[in-house]
């Protein structure tokens, strides 16, 4: 089905069609005018357009928490993006006299944003929903932040006296859009009584205690809900500093899929961006950490920890520590994890950043390298990764997919034969050592001549390499007069040699270096100790990781990875570049 973005430009209205359900009516009067521009990059400029939705909620709290779930999945329809939540607790909690900052029902405040963004994380797990926590500080002003500019305005439910009081008190953002009501007066009226049944009250039993300096610390990679319930558990109880220690370093190493944690520079700004836009009444410290307690192990000022069910040993361990150092003991406040009910057979059952970084694996990471001044076809994908990271596995999946394999190791022994300038060479640099009897050479005793020595190694290469790149350039040329649309070159040290420029895209496989070791021990009958050696004169997984478009890893079972690759070559039959529709699961490997 087509859907029809409308574009406005001064009193003209263009018609633009798209494969993306938008159905929203966007003014650009800033754009440049679209005659001056080719039609394909206003397309483009319009897809990039996210649908800012903003809701807001005024149900009373018992009526509310049983009508989540229905409010969440109807919200999702509008909002695609992102969808900043104000939940207006003057309403709410039915107390507006009440709502100053001794008195804030924190248990009550914390259940429904746990339940809020536990259901969105179920019904739209790629929908980026953002709790604005000034409802709850009794702050009635909404922060003037440009994000917060919406597109779609939502309500859960409005009666004449609601939406006479929001006017006067949302005023600005009834300018932007009449706004769309999520419930209506029937789920109302029923749902008072589901509440009642389920007992929706308020518990007083927990701690209420507000602080002015708290602290947290974690990964916070490809930030979730579950990041996001802990971030405002912690807002709603602090009043001046939050302090955020951003693990990095040797703490990340042991982490699933490692190298796919973004720059702790990333972090710490994707994390700022969303704590301004939760409480921009806080002062926050975000700040890199490298040892388990970070700020918390020294800051005299802070008072109270926020940890999540399975760091709360690291909460004791800060308390330890800080008895250690004469420094006052924390509160600890422990938050429940919660449930990922999108997760597949090797996820974590609770939502987790791991997860996450899984669903990426096969993935398009970044735009294709266009650039290169290559040729368009034959598209050419270097296939790269560490000793025994399965590259060749994943080569022969594509090559059952339809893909045309050059193995650069291949080439290289044909660069070796006797006779060739490269032969000679080789000789004349390491001698007649590295030869056999009949005159060939042995790369077993070439390999073990190299690989303990870099220099040789790069000595090696530099011999070696453009031998290989000419081979390898003819290759492509005779499949290309063979007619083949995709060529995977499959090589070692493809990013090392800078051959990623010879390609359109950089797919790489990467491998825990202990699992790398295992299997290069098993597979060659060597020790652990040259295993090592020869993984260390290679790059590391994460530098490799910054030039990928695609990144696979074999660490899980067979069927694992071909559900990666699959992701991956579905991405080029939709772009056109490969066609063969019929390549599934069950397709011969
Ligand atoms: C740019 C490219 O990737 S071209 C393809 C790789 N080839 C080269 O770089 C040429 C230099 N290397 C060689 O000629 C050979 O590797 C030799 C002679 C040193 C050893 O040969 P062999 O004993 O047959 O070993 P083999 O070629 O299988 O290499 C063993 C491992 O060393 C690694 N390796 C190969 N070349 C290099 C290199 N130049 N630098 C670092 N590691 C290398 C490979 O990852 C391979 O492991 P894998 O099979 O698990 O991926």
């Amino acid at each position: 089905m087509v859907t029809i973005l409308f574009v406005r430009y001064a009193n003209s209205v263009y018609h633009v069609f798209t494969p993306t359900p938008v159905c929203n009516f966007y003014n650009f009067d800033q754009f440049p005018s679209p005659s001056s521009l080719p039609a394909l990059s206003l397309i483009l400029f319009c897809l990039k357009v996210k649908m800012r939705g903003f809701l807001i909620i005024t149900l009373p709290y018992k009526q509310l928490t049983a009508l989540i779930p229905q409010m969440v999945t109807r919200a999702c329809e509008y909002a695609k993006d992102d969808l900043y939540i104000h939940l207006d607790s003057a309403s709410i909690f039915e107390d507006p006299g009440k709502m100053h900052h001794s008195t804030w029902p924190i248990k009550a405040s914390s259940q429904v944003i746990q339940k809020l963004y536990g259901s969105f994380s179920t019904v739209a797990p790629q929908l980026d929903t953002r709790i604005i926590m000034s409802g709850f500080k009794g702050h009635s002003i909404i922060p003037n932040n440009p994000r917060l500019q919406p597109a779609n305005l939502l309500v859960d439910h409005l009666d004449d006296e609601k939406l006479k009081y929001l006017r006067a008190k949302y005023k600005c953002y009834f300018n932007l859009k009449e706004p769309i009501t999520l419930l209506t007066d029937e789920d109302v009226s029923n749902c008072s009584v589901i509440a009642e049944a389920l007992g929706g009250s308020i518990s007083s039993e927990t701690n209420e205690k507000v602080y002015e300096n708290i602290v947290a610390g974690g990964t916070f990679d490809r930030i979730h809900p579950g990041h996001k319930i802990l971030l405002a558990e912690g807002l709603l109880r602090c009043r001046n500093r939050f302090t955020i220690g951003m693990a990095d370093g040797i703490l990340l190493e042991k982490k699933t899929l490692a190298p796919l944690i973004e720059p702790v520079e990333v972090r710490i700004e994707n994390l700022k961006n969303l704590l301004e836009d939760m409480d921009p009444s806080i002062e926050f410290c975000l700040e890199p950490i490298i040892d388990p307690c970070g700020p918390s192990g020294k800051d005299p000022r802070m008072e109270m920890i926020i940890v999540s069910q399975e760091t709360l040993r690291g909460g004791h361990f800060v308390n330890k520590t800080r008895a250690e150092r004469n420094l006052n003991q924390l509160d600890v406040v422990v938050i429940d994890l919660v449930n990922d009910e999108n997760r597949n057979v090797h996820e974590e059952e609770k939502l987790s950043s791991s997860s996450r970084r899984m669903r990426l694996l096969g993935t398009c990471l970044q735009d294709p390298n266009l650039s290169n001044k290559l040729e368009p076809s034959p598209y050419i994908i270097g296939l790269t990764g560490g000793s025994a990271s399965g590259k060749s596995s994943i080569a022969s999946r594509l090559k059952s997919f339809g893909a045309s394999i050059i193995d650069c190791d291949k080439l290289g022994h044909k660069a070796y034969l006797e006779g060739t300038e490269c032969y000679s060479k080789l000789v004349e640099a390491y001698g007649p050592k590295i030869l056999n009897e009949t005159g060939e050479i042995n790369r077993k005793a070439l390999g073990a001549l190299v690989f303990g020595n870099q220099e040789k190694l790069n000595q090696l290469n530099s011999l070696v390499w453009p031998e290989i790149l000419l081979l390898l350039k003819n290759k492509v040329a005779e499949l290309k007069i063979q007619g083949a649309k995709l060529v995977v070159v499959d090589a070692a040290v493809l990013l090392e040699a800078q051959w990623d420029l010879q390609c359109h895209e950089v797919w790489v496989c990467v491998l825990p270096e202990s699992e790398a070791v295992r299997r290069i021990c098993e597979r060659d009958g060597c020790s652990e100790e040259l295993a090592q050696q020869r993984l260390q004169r290679q790059m590391r997984d994460d530098e490799r990781v910054k030039r990928a478009h695609v990144v696979f890893c074999s660490l899980w079972d067979y069927s694992y990875t071909t559900q990666q690759v699959l992701t991956a070559w579905r991405r080029l039959q939709r772009q056109g570049i490969v066609d063969d529709p019929l390549v599934t699961l069950n397709s011969p490997l």
